[in-house]
């Protein structure tokens, strides 16, 4: 079943009840899916013209379906029962949670980690088939790990065009290049930007080659398409935009949490879409994907969103559901403050609960964050600070060798170096410039961002400190793995509100690992991504402790332990 269920309280409550109806007689919803560039204001008209062909995927992704199906056939007559997806951002994160949603197998490799790298191609290669997904051709991370690809598989003795299929643009440098090489090119729908391409090849095609069915994700999204569209007040996207982008005063921090969702991972598809779409022009709203067990209502500019499983929505608990039927939305009249959770500041909270097919939800975080981008005045199509990290990589990489700043100091197998303000005091231990950091962290607004440049799948452990920092500060805490969250909330920490402090942890490779043909390394190249992610932070005023293991397992040990007890 698609049906989409949406109830608010509190806060979300009392903004959509202030901004529907001004949506609703603005023909938002009707525009949006009449692809209207006009909504975002003259400066975004030139994007946002060719960024809204997402609102029909549901029926123009449909002869996708027949070639995915084939090439599924085919490659597994050939022996291909591994499926690697080599992507960043909105080429990955959707694939990555269609497939474990359907609970069918996917290689997401958005990594350029050399020890990641060389534990993806050299794993069952003789089994695997490769996706290499970018839009625009020229993301480094995803032609560095085709290119390894390519020459591990003809060191295997394996012709790389019958293992290797590419998703990209009509006409980027990727498709010219690939086709000319011999290789499967499948175009995706160049109107559609990356974090909104679910529905598009890129979020199709590596999900149908791993086995879920992708046609029920279409048919999912066209049953609720018409609802969407409908400039009514019970459209659903209209209410969780309100609810996103209308409180008042403005809680800016959208807490995702796990509240027994089929859709598994969806807080990290929906991170990029809402963090990527709305931080910039120092403005934005900051997901933050919490575990299943934060509490809800900790600080007054969060906003939760509980992800229930489609069903279990609220049965009128409260008696104030407006008339619901499956495939809409109620909004619950703010009931009496006693009747939402209080939270330690006494604020009577703000708490959306969504469920729906992962289909349906697409889609309505889709129109619902194009909704919240106008509410909050700005471009939701582009992503303008992100160049500036991948230029300040650029620069790095021209000087690849050269010698690394020293660092501030050394705390055993950690290397401590601070960026963006003279903040670290007198503090000569790994505790007490964590504790210096966190003494920049406003009380009222602030969040902490830990960007991990390490393995998300042996250095798992490491996310457990957001809760850590969490208890400790009180505050919003977003955990990425890099360089994966330079396509998602990166965009967010440049161009945001200027009110994060950030823990960048790097570590010297187990060994390195060349990229076939380019001049720098895959060590090299992460660590340049890191230094251009810090670099253009600081030039962005922000707060930045750099953290870097020399010895990986001792100063990982270090660092939990540093962050976990967070200079208490
Ligand atoms: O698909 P591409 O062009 O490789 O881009 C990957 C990702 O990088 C960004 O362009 C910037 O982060 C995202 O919008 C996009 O999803």
């Amino acid at each position: 079943m698609s049906s989409l269920e949406v109830t608010a309280r509190g806060a979300a409550a009392d903004a959509i009840s202030t901004h529907v109806p001004v949506l609703v007689d603005d023909r938002v919803a009707s525009r949006i899916f009449a692809q209207d560039a006009d909504l975002w204001g003259a400066a975004a008209h030139e994007e946002a013209s060719k960024r809204l062909s997402w609102v029909g995927l549901s029926r123009t992704s449909r002869p996708l379906l027949g070639e995915i199906a084939a090439l599924r056939e085919e490659l597994r007559g050939d022996g291909v029962s591994r499926i690697v997806l080599c992507g960043m951002g909105g080429s990955s994160l959707a694939p990555e949670v269609i497939c474990a949603t359907a609970g069918v197998d996917i290689v997401v490799l958005d990594s350029s980690s050399p020890d990641v790298v060389r534990r993806a191609v050299s794993t069952d290669l003789k089994k695997s088939a490769v996706v290499v997904s970018s839009k625009s051709g020229s993301t480094v991370e995803t032609d560095s790990q085709r290119r390894a690809f390519e020459s591990a598989f003809t060191q295997a003795g394996i012709d790389p065009t019958t293992r290797i299929i590419v998703v990209t643009d009509p006409g980027s440098p990727l498709d010219a290049e690939a086709r000319a090489a011999g290789y499967r090119v499948i175009n995706a729908d160049p109107d559609v930007g990356g974090r909104y391409s679910a529905l598009t090849a890129f979020g199709l095609v590596p999900s149908g080659l791993a086995g879920a069915d992708v046609g029920a994700l279409l048919d999912d999204a066209e049953l609720v398409a018409d609802l969407l569209a409908a400039d009514e007040e019970g459209n659903p996207a209209l209410r969780l935009g309100a609810a996103m982008a209308g409180t008042k005063p403005l809680r800016d921090k959208l807490v995702l949490v796990d509240a027994g969702t089929e859709n598994v991972g969806f807080g990290a598809w929906a991170e990029q879409l809402i963090a990527e779409s709305t931080g910039k022009d120092g403005k934005g709203i900051l997901p933050v994907v919490a575990d299943g067990e934060a509490p809800t209502h900790t600080y007054a500019d969060a906003n939760v969103v509980r992800l229930i499983a489609t069903g279990d929505g609220d049965e009128g608990d409260d008696g104030d559901l407006t008339e619901r039927h499956p495939d809409s939305i109620a909004a619950e009249q703010p009931g009496p403050a006693d009747e939402t959770p209080e939270d330690h500041t006494g604020d009577s909270g703000s708490l959306v609960t969504v469920g729906g097919s992962l289909g349906a939800q697409f889609l309505l975080w889709e129109v619902a964050t194009a909704v919240a981008g106008r509410l909050l005045g700005i471009n939701p199509f582009d992503q303008p600070d992100v160049e500036s990290a991948k230029k300040a990589a650029r620069g790095l990489l021209d000087q690849a060798g050269s010698s690394v700043e020293e660092p501030a100091f050394v705390d055993g197998s950690v290397e401590v170096r601070t960026l963006g303000g003279d903040w670290l005091g007198g503090a000569s231990s790994l505790p007490s410039a964590v504790s210096a950091l966190l003494g920049e962290l406003d009380e009222s607004s602030g969040y902490v961002a830990v960007m991990a440049y390490l393995d998300r799948e042996t250095d798992a452990e490491l996310e457990q400190v957001a809760r850590s920092l969490f208890d400790h500060t009180g505050r919003p805490v977003t955990f990425g793995w890099g360089p994966r969250f330079l396509h998602s909330t990166g965009q967010y920490h440049k161009g945001g509100p200027a009110n994060g402090v950030f823990i960048q942890i790097t570590a010297e490779p187990s060994e390195d690992l060349a990229v076939p043909g380019r001049e720098f390394t895959f060590g090299e190249f992460i660590a340049a991504q890191a230094g251009g992610d810090a670099q253009v932070l600081a030039e962005h005023g922000r707060p930045v402790l750099r953290l870097h293991l020399t010895d990986h397992g001792r100063g990982l040990g270090q660092v939990q332990s540093a962050l976990s007890t967070s200079g208490a």
